[in-house]
């Protein structure tokens, strides 16, 4: 009973606190808002699908400019949703909105935000930043990887035949499992050198965390400590404590093993046998600010960042395809002619590929994993679009509906990889064209981009040179069912089941 009465005071607050905001707002020009109500702002205007939900509020209110203002509980939120608008912001205003919003659950489960994704703005993030892009993901530790690509590709391949031999309904195989297992196995090779074992546990951490960083969390409605009291009351504080107990029970033998291996080669770990954690525990015998919670805290931040964003990517490229047959027959037709009827293609090979590349960012620009990006927040007031937006304020970049802009794309909708093709200045997702912004861009811009790229592209390939993939039986292309679900992440509703047939000279 206590709480209820805590609780109504504290909203009574807010919502005198809102109104007051509110009055003080109207002096300057802010972006279109629609009407919001009392203490939930705009929160009842969004559905599960939350760039879906912005995409239609931007629609309706925002289409000047290309911005949106919100008011999200407790969180002024600015929503940018064209390319015109995305390139204003990065090109002019990425230094005022680098920061996080701090969010509780995000905070608790990154280690008090030691990692890089979580960090607010500053020399922690920087400095974190700097070591995955110089040293965990540069561009040669990124090669030395390609043994263990090849490897866990060839293991995708194997694993998809056992699967069709065993599936009974006329050979048709749920993908989502595979895929999974297969970044996961990268990622986790990379980052701790642990092969195969750890997928299960991995699944069941990153799926608590997930659905403890998801949804509509207390401190977006209420200030510090009454959101700390309804987390409390609600056993929410228990269940991020026991999640980071699990985490710590996951990462410290390997982190022992890491260590007791260091001991005994000491200089003897050559660059292409370095794991992440061989590289941070190397950094940290030289940074004495590095300690054993950062180096947990960014390891698990790569793997949690690297393994759903691939495999979702993956699904929805291989959904593509089979709702596409005339890309697939392209992409395949493609893929033969590098093979040269060869069994095994060199990743030298796969990255000539220019027709897979192209429907690769086909794939990114109508499904990016992370369709609003990972929210920012503001550190200093800034004038976007001819629109003032005060400090403090969060920032969702709908990477969605940016790559369905129709002022920077024709026939948005449609599936055409050849757009890629078409002569005009090559349009890439590496940060420097605003309309195809899957991994952001700008200083937050995501740092695995060349460690994802040849994962993506190596099991595709494989997939396509070893199997013919078909619908299940009955099912016709426009058939399959695009829809997606929500999370952090952004997967198929149903996970996609085709039915992959041996190609005869390789098989
Ligand atoms: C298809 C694969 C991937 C996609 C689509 C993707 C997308 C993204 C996006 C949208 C962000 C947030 C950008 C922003 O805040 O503006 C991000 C951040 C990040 N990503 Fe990725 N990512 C992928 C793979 C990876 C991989 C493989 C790694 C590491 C091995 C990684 C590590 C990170 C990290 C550490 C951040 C935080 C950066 C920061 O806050 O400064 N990601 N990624």
């Amino acid at each position: 009973m206590y709480h209820y009465v805590f609780l109504a005071a504290v909203a009574l607050l807010a919502v005198v606190g809102y109104g007051v905001k509110n009055r003080r707002r109207r002096s300057a020009k802010l972006p279109p808002s629609p009407p919001s109500v009392p203490f939930l702002g705009h929160l009842h205007l969004l559905g599960p699908l939350l760039h879906r939900s912005l995409h239609e509020l931007h629609l309706r209110y925002g289409t000047d400019g290309g911005l949106l203002l919100l008011q999200l509980g407790r969180r002024r939120t600015l929503v940018v949703s064209t390319a015109a608008a995305a390139a204003d912001l990065y090109r002019n205003h990425d230094l005022a909105f680098a920061s996080r919003p701090l969010v509780a659950a995000a905070h608790k489960l990154s280690y008090g935000s030691k990692n890089i994704t979580f960090a607010p703005f500053g020399e922690q993030w920087r400095r974190a930043k700097k070591t995955a892009v110089v040293h965990a993901l540069s561009p040669r530790r990124v090669e030395a990887f390609a043994p263990v690509r090849a490897a866990e590709a060839a293991a995708l391949v194997a694993a998809t035949r056992r699967a069709a031999d065993a599936a009974a309904d006329g050979g048709a195989v749920e993908l989502r499992d595979l895929l999974y297992s297969y970044t996961n196995a990268v990622v986790t090779r990379a980052a701790t050198g642990a092969a195969g074992t750890t997928a299960e546990k991995l699944k069941q951490l990153l799926g608590n965390a997930t659905s403890l960083v998801a949804g509509v969390q207390a401190d977006d409605l209420l200030p510090g400590m009454a959101a700390k009291a309804v987390r409390w009351a609600t056993g929410l504080e228990k269940q991020y404590d026991a999640s980071m107990e699990e985490w710590d029970k996951f990462l410290s033998p390997i982190m022992a093993e890491h260590a007791e291996k260091k001991k005994k080669k000491r200089e003897d770990i050559g660059a292409g046998e370095e794991d992440f954690i061989d590289v941070l525990l190397r950094l940290k015998e030289e940074d004495t600010e590095l300690t054993d919670t950062h180096v947990k805290s960014r390891v698990v931040d790569l793997i949690a960042a690297a393994t759903e964003t691939t495999s979702v990517t993956l699904e929805w490229t291989m959904a593509e395809l089979a709702a596409n047959p005339r890309v697939m027959a392209k992409l395949q037709d493609e893929i033969a002619r590098a093979a040269g009827g060869k069994p095994a293609i060199t990743e030298a090979e796969v990255g000539g590929m220019e027709y897979m590349k192209a429907v690769v960012k086909e794939v990114l620009r109508l499904h990016p994993p992370a369709p609003i990006l990972v929210p920012h927040e503001s550190t200093a007031a800034a004038a976007v679009q001819g629109y003032e937006i005060p400090a403090r304020t969060s920032l969702f970049v709908n990477a969605w509906a940016i790559g369905r802009d129709p002022a920077a794309w024709g026939s948005p909708e449609e599936f055409r990889p050849e757009r890629f093709l078409a002569g005009g200045p090559a349009v890439d997702f590496r940060g420097n064209d605003y309309q195809l912004v899957p991994f952001g861009a700008g200083r937050r811009i995501c740092p695995g981009i060349s460690f994802a790229v040849p994962v993506l592209e190596m099991a595709l390939v494989a997939l396509l040179h070893h199997f013919d993939w078909e619908l299940p039986a009955g099912m016709r292309a426009g058939e399959l069912d695009m829809s997606e679900a929500p999370g952090l992440t952004t997967p198929l509703r149903v996970p996609l089941r085709l039915v992959p047939k041996r190609k005869a000279p390789l098989a």
